[in-house]
């Protein structure tokens, strides 16, 4: 093992065109490696790329060319292995209405293999909050219930690699904290690495320790979060003024002034071109007495849109 849960070569794909249509480029020459033991959000606007790049992983679609390891195994070499090794939470929520949560979690662990005597089913069953409809009907489930039961199939072969593809979009805030609290207990406990994607920024923010944006089926950037977000060369100061700030105030050059309710100044600045300092001695020499001051930093939304705007498809 190389201390990579996941990692991906070249990874290209081309779904063929239907009724006429023209061939459909969905991954460009991916590569890409997620490390053991992270959480990793794919993020990407619609149609960047990231279902197919997924579903690939999770051998529900067949790749164009390139090369997938999914814990070391390649999956065209080892392909029983790789795909034990990983285990997927879709984002649809189709399942067989006739089969109770019990039962659907058993026959998934007997499509993987897992013998009768190694099956933790109640223990399943527990942790997504469900032992008390083991036994309804799938189609008597909540919404709720069933996402979560989607979760469980994900986890009947105690899988390396867990991908989780929107686990949160639509869901209530005591779902979406439940989600995330399992999620980052088998990540702790059992150093089950995790993959997700999420169209909520602040949430792969605060989950992801690595983050990778997709666009136009390639990956424009990879890195830590927190690098992530000190890419942008852009802070802004924020001042409250004791009294009514004056109509014009003389700034340093590319210092951009947004007057706030309330009476607030901010400031957006590049840190690597202007010192917060000299900012706060404009504002003192305009005869502004400051009764607060603070710093607000970029958020992975702008970070996002830095990356993805502007940029159509080659
Ligand atoms: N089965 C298919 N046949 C043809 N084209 C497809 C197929 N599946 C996806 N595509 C196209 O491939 C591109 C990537 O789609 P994909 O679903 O992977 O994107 P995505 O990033 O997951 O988007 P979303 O966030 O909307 O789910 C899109 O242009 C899509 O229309």
């Amino acid at each position: 093992m190389t201390g990579n849960a996941i990692e991906i070569e070249g990874l290209r794909k081309t779904y063929a065109g239907e009724r006429g249509e023209a061939p459909k480029e969905a991954l460009k020459g991916i590569d890409l490696t997620i490390p053991q033991g992270s959480i990793f959000g794919l993020l990407g606007p619609n149609g960047a790329g990231k279902s197919t790049l997924i579903n690939i992983l999770a051998g529900l679609v067949l790749k164009t060319s390139g090369k997938v390891k999914i814990w070391g195994f390649d999956q065209d070499v080892n392909p029983r292995q790789s795909r034990a090794s990983i285990g997927v939470m879709p984002q649809e929520l189709n399942m067989d209405p006739f089969f109770t949560p019990r039962a659907a979690l058993e026959v998934q662990a007997g499509l993987y293999g897992v013998p009768k005597g190694q099956r933790t089913t109640d223990e399943v069953l527990r942790m997504i909050g469900l032992e008390d409809k083991a036994g309804a009907y799938a189609r008597s489930l909540s919404g709720g219930m069933r996402r979560r039961l989607l979760l469980g199939k994900a986890l009947v072969h105690n899988p390396h690699v867990l991908v989780l593809d929107e686990p949160t979009a639509g869901v209530d805030i005591e779902l979406r904290q439940m989600l995330w609290q399992n999620v980052r207990r088998l990540n702790r406990e059992r150093g089950m690495t995790i993959i997700l994607t999420t169209h909520y920024l602040q949430e792969a923010e605060e989950m992801c320790d690595e983050i990778a944006i997709i666009n136009h089926g390639e990956v424009v950037v990879r890195d830590e979060t927190r690098n992530l977000l000190s890419r942008l060369d852009r802070k802004t100061l924020v001042i409250q003024p004791e009294g009514p700030a004056p109509e014009t105030l003389p700034l340093p050059a590319g210092v951009e002034l947004d007057r706030r309710a309330g009476g607030a100044l901010a400031f957006a600045y590049s840190p690597s071109a202007t010192a917060p300092g000299e900012i706060l001695e404009a504002v003192r020499e305009a005869g502004i007495r400051i009764r607060d001051v603070g710093t607000e930093e970029p958020h992975l939304e702008e970070v996002f849109l830095d990356l993805t705007r502007s940029r159509p498809a080659a």
